[in-house]
């Protein structure tokens, strides 16, 4: 019999498959904290949550029985999946159930926003019959700027077009083939931040988009702007909103989503009137509920039966027999995938593998995931994983290339990621495991490098001039950033370069900026892997 435990309120209806099973038990705990789930997790082979129980590491090592983590719902970021997968625990998630009705809550808070609801519904139950207070905007003929179009940013912007809304879109992963397809504009952040009248972001929160709206492009943006946050907390910088609000940049904004949850009581957002804000209420509907209930019991049920499954956000099944010989090469694969997205500056439509060398008569797939993973979850976040990444490559149009047995220059293994970008652009990056100095990085585009893939770097695009290396150093070493190590790469004297430079932390973006100032010098970017 195997004893599944529901951590947080979840629809009925949705784990009753679970329940009429057979050989399955359900128990429902609710509002447990960390120490109490300590105490009983062992007992159980599944825990079933949505975003109110924190899965830690604690709760992980405690549960020697669990196989598996259901999240009824899509962002796992309550769930340390670190601490799941280390431990063989697969967590699954629901993806799609509740992507049109966080849509429509998303849509609410515009119009909500738009005309006021909340404050005059207040004044109104108090007695006040104030009808001059809440003079409104109309949502036909303004501009709404999408941040994220996977599956809830698309259904908005589906939604915003019959509203009579221009839509300007920006996704990492969007081309202008999709765009064109979905009629919306595809945009970069700051053309949204500086022409857009809403602006709505549906993006993960990854290091890349906490903060992604914050003082500089408050600074820039377009006057009057409304924003909408129904994604996480984080992606927008609460204190920087604040003070926009304030200073009369930001018109209004509607969150249902904060940097942490619950608020403190005294939250600005909380009395700010032209705030709005709901309890992380986006995916809260009866359908909704059910439907990711229904999706994720099927799922547990599959795992605890050994059955396929598909939803898996963690789960490496790697066959036995190859991954012996492949496993060596999962790090390099994925570190090589996600330096190549970091590297190229368009939204990716092919990801080419080439393997060679050692790598040319075995059936790589298990590492070709690794490396898509790579790719995607520069942008994704902690949602992709090897078995879910070949699924979201096709979901967004991205056709994953493999080649073997091309010359591998003398390296007894070589692995060549190439992405190829919509206008045709390709940035390369390849990479091979040295016997007796582990992973290596041995070329960049077309020149040679040799570096170890790890840590934080900075690639630079330059021209092979005189000064150049000392000027960089100089800047950098006035912004406190300490160089450990440096490469350069150049095919001909004088011509196109390239530098790398690994460094002991984190760069400001304001000193990337500085250095494409530097006289020759192209482009400079960070890369952590
Ligand atoms: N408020 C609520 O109750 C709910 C919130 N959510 C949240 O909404 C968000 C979106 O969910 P889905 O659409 O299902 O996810 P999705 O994975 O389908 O879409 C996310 C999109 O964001 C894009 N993205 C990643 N980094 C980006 C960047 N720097 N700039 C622009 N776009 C970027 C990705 O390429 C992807 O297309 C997630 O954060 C999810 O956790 C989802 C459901 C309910
Ligand atoms: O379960 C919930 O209510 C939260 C839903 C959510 O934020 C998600 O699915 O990412």
């Amino acid at each position: 019999m195997f004893k599944v435990l529901v951590s947080d309120p979840i629809s009925d209806l949705g784990i009753q498959q679970l329940m009429d099973a057979a050989d399955v038990l359900v128990e429902k705990k609710t509002g447990l904290g960390e120490d109490e789930l300590v105490a009983i997790i062992g007992e159980y082979d599944a825990l079933l949550v949505r975003s109110q129980t924190r899965v830690t590491e604690k709760i992980m090592e405690a549960g020697t029985n669990l196989k598996v983590v259901g999240r009824a719902g899509v962002g796992v970021d309550n769930i340390d999946l670190e601490a799941a997968t280390k431990r063989g625990i697969i967590v699954i998630n629901a993806p799609d159930g509740n992507t049109i009705t966080t849509c429509e809550h998303t849509f609410a808070m515009m119009m909500a926003l738009a005309r006021h609801i909340p404050q005059a519904y207040a004044k109104t139950v108090g007695g006040v019959w104030d009808r001059k207070s809440f003079l409104g905007v109309e949502l036909r003929n303004k501009t709404l700027g999408v941040m994220g179009m996977g599956r809830i940013g698309s259904e908005v912007a589906k939604r915003a077009k019959a509203f009579g809304m221009n839509i300007l879109a920006f996704d990492p992963f969007l081309t202008q083939e999709r765009a064109e397809k979905m009629e919306v504009k595809l945009a970069s952040v700051d053309d949204i931040v500086r022409n857009a009248d809403f602006m709505t972001v549906h993006t993960p929160l990854t290091p890349e988009t906490h903060h992604m709206i914050s003082r500089p492009q408050f600074e820039v943006m377009k006057k009057g702007m409304r924003i909408v946050n129904c994604a996480r907390g984080g992606i927008i910088d609460e204190t920087a909103l604040v003070e926009a609000i304030n200073e009369g940049i930001v018109a209004g904004a509607a969150f249902d989503v904060f940097e942490s949850e619950p608020p403190e009581k005294d939250h600005p957002f909380l009395t700010h009137p032209k705030i709005i804000v709901t309890p992380h209420l986006g995916a809260s509907t009866v359908e909704a509920q059910e439907n990711v209930a229904i999706d994720v019991s099927e799922e547990v049920l599959h795992i605890l039966r050994n059955e396929p499954f598909k939803n898996a956000v963690n789960m490496p099944p790697v066959a036995a027999s190859v991954m012996s010989r492949l496993q060596p090469y999962f790090s390099i694969g994925e570190k090589l995938g996600s330096f190549a997205a970091q590297a190229a500056n368009q939204a990716v439509n092919e990801i080419h593998v080439d393997y060679a060398g050692d790598l040319s008569d075995v059936d790589t797939l298990p590492l070709t995931r690794y490396i898509v993973k790579g790719v995607l979850a520069h942008h994704l976040g902690s949602e992709v994983n090897i078995v879910n990444c070949m699924h979201l490559a096709k979901l967004r149009d991205i056709n994953v290339v493999v080649t073997q047995a091309s010359k591998s220059k003398g390296f007894t293994n070589l692995l060549t990621v190439t992405l190829k970008t919509q206008n045709n652009e390709e940035t390369l990056v390849a990479g091979t495991l040295l016997n007796g100095y582990g992973e290596r990085i041995v070329q960049i585009d077309k020149f040679p490098v040799d570096m170890a893939p790890e840590g934080h770097q900075i690639l630079i695009s330059h021209n092979d001039k005189p000064g150049i290396i000392g000027s960089v150093g100089t800047l950098l070493g006035q912004n406190d950033v300490n160089i450990a190590s440096m490469q350069v790469g150049r095919k001909i004297i004088g011509g196109a370069a390239i530098m790398i430079l690994s460094v002991d932390k984190a760069v400001q973006k304001d000193v990337l900026v500085q250095l494409t100032t530097l006289a020759e010098l192209n482009r400079a970017i960070e890369i952590t892997l």
